[in-house]
């Protein structure tokens, strides 16, 4: 067991206060002798010393901090070197040795893991408001490609900015303007298309004698032509777009590849802060992203005053750059122009890598389980026919879709950790102190493999949400029984793929009906098996950790076969 105030083994904590004392001590006694030889005075040096020493208390030993239970770590470092290539399972090693709250030091900052459902909401909806900043640690990123100084405080980014004006407006905007039902209705065309395009894509390389897709690739251009011509009216992931816009689309592709990996990279100055001069001085990072930040901000400024120009006024015609334009904030001013670029990138690394890995992971665990593949089959072709394609308008008719679907969201949350969360004051969560400033980790990936939640919680079943639930019996509990009813909009702490409460994923609306359709489409319009003869106990469902949890192996080789007459396909 650590020692109480920092759970560093407890000798470490007393060498470290020891070295951080020394320095003092010897600055105290060289002033001490300058001042006392000077005035030679005993009740100047004597104030003086009270003045100089008074720091030094902080240092001294103190009255140890009821922090919840956690692993010690290194001096400096804390136990940010432990968490290895996939923090989320590390974490909930953790919270199976010390309990569900885990206190680990990272760095200079106190961090805490949430692993179960009644903590989590406790975070997200009791003390809520406590609990909705952002930590200080994504300054790096931030710096470059969020326009963060730290003279201003102000983080150009949703998901890194801390509660005030620009995150009140932001989020007000979104849900306006992106996300209301007016606005998602008249997107709606947009998604059909988009749907008709891939299951036309996929076809045509069946046709061409190739079984073998790349469902990957079609996943990932759905989920960003929808989004891009969500908010900025273009589209980039095509084979038929012109050699102009296929630079511009080249050029995107490589900005945002570059600023999502840069995201998900743990920088070791954004944890301990003092490292930070040394680390901008030494650090090839750094200036790499320096570059590409220069570039990011040319293509963003580019779109901006190509919409500038349009001056589109007319709402019918609007893309959500021309409403981050027209906007007004609570201070009665435009949106600043960093502001506008930063929100705009945001919008593709938050909403459509988020929205192509889920469907992937559901694909994934189809091709995984072809018994249950063949049981959204029959719902498809029981509820919607054989002679037309899915609609939106058929998502509430298909509960074994949303069971799958739901089931997917359970063991493959795309954002595990969430965005970590922070605590602006010093609070008490089940009977623990927690210092403010905390790293708050809600592990969404350890509550969805909880068994005292769910039974065989490792196992893929949709049936757990499904009426005909197989895994109760007359011992099931009241709590099993009613996993019927949980659902991943934020009201379920069990099942939180998109978070809740004032941080929760704004777009969810979106991706709920893009991961819907999207799925039922590829589901009903073809057959998935694997390639190579693999069989399926024999795929690779491990995870790779970044800013989303993406498969280790990724769809890139899958079988595809046509199962609908060819006039459904004809007819879209
Ligand atoms: C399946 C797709 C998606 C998943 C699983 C997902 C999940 C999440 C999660 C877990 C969070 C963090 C919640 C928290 O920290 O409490 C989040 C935040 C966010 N999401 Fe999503 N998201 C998805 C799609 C989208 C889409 C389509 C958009 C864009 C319209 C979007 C925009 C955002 C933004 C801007 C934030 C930051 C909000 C804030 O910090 O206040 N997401 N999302």
């Amino acid at each position: 067991m650590g020692c109480k105030c920092c759970r560093w083994p407890v000798n470490a904590c007393r060498m470290a206060r020891m070295v951080k004392l020394l320095p003092l001590s010897f600055t105290g006694l060289v002033l001490f002798l300058t001042v006392h030889s000077f005035y030679n005075d005993a009740v100047i040096t004597g104030t003086l010393l009270l003045i100089l020493f008074f720091p030094v208390f902080g240092f001294l030993p103190r009255k140890p901090l009821n922090l919840p239970p956690g692993p010690s770590g290194i001096p400096v470092l804390g136990y940010l070197p432990f968490l290895g290539e996939k923090p989320h399972q590390e974490m909930a090693k953790l919270a199976k040795k010390y309990g569900p709250l885990v206190h680990i030091q990272l760095g200079s900052f106190p961090g805490l893991v949430v692993a179960n459902a009644r903590l989590a909401k406790e975070v997200l909806m009791t003390q809520d408001q406590v609990f909705s900043s952002r930590p200080d640690s994504f300054v790096t990123w931030a710096k470059h490609f969020a326009y963060y100084h730290e003279g201003s405080e102000v983080r150009y980014s949703m998901g890194t900015a801390k509660p005030g004006p620009f995150l009140r407006n932001m989020r007000r905007l979104v849900a306006v303007e992106l996300v209301a039902p007016k606005r998602i209705e008249h997107f709606k065309a947009i998604r059909r298309e988009e749907m008709d395009a891939m299951v036309q894509e996929l076809l045509s390389e069946v046709k061409s004698g190739k079984q073998i897709v790349d469902l990957n690739m079609a996943i990932g251009a759905l989920a960003m032509n929808v989004m891009s011509r969500m908010v900025i009216q273009k589209r980039y992931y095509a084979k038929d777009i012109s050699p102009e816009t296929k630079k511009e689309a080249y050029e995107f592709q490589r900005l945002l590849v570059t600023v999502l990996t840069w995201a998900g990279y743990p920088f070791l100055q954004d944890f301990v802060p003092g490292l930070r001069p040394l680390m901008s001085m030494i650090s090839s990072n750094e200036r790499e992203m320096a570059k590409m930040a220069k570039n990011t901000d040319a293509f963003f400024e580019t779109i901006l005053q190509e919409h500038r120009q349009r001056q589109n006024t007319v709402e019918s015609s609007q893309d959500f750059v021309d409403v981050l334009i027209q906007s007004v904030g609570d201070d009665g001013k435009r949106l600043d122009d960093k502001a506008i670029k930063a929100v705009t990138m945001e919008m593709f690394m938050a909403g459509a890598e988020t929205t192509a890995t889920t469907i992937e992971w559901a694909l994934a665990e189809l091709l995984h389980h072809p018994d249950i593949q063949t049981n959204l089959q029959t719902e498809l072709d029981t509820v919607i026919g054989t002679t037309r394609m899915a609609q939106e308008s058929d998502i509430p008719n298909l509960p074994y879709l949303h069971a799958v679907i739901r089931e997917s969201f359970r063991l493959h949350p795309v954002s595990p950790l969430m965005i970590p969360h922070s605590n602006s004051e010093a609070t008490e969560l089940d009977g623990y102190h927690i210092p403010a400033n905390s790293h708050i980790f809600i592990n969404s990936w350890a509550i969805g493999r909880d068994s005292s939640i769910w039974s065989s919680p490792e196992h893929f079943d949709p049936e757990r949400f499904h009426k005909s639930n197989k895994f109760l019996d007359s011992q099931s509990s009241e709590d099993q029984r009613s996993m019927v009813g949980i659902d991943y909009k934020g009201l379920s702490y069990e099942l939180l793929p998109f978070g809740s409460g004032r941080r929760g994923c704004p777009g969810m609306q979106i991706a709920s009906h893009v991961v819907s359709v999207a799925v039922a489409r590829l589901v009903h319009g073809f057959r998935w098996s694997l390639a190579d003869d693999r069989a399926p106990e024999d795929m690779d469902m491990e995870e790779r950790f970044g800013m989303n949890l993406q498969m280790r192996s990724p769809l890139h080789r899958v079988c595809c076969e046509k199962r609908l007459p060819e006039e459904v396909y004809l007819s879209m």
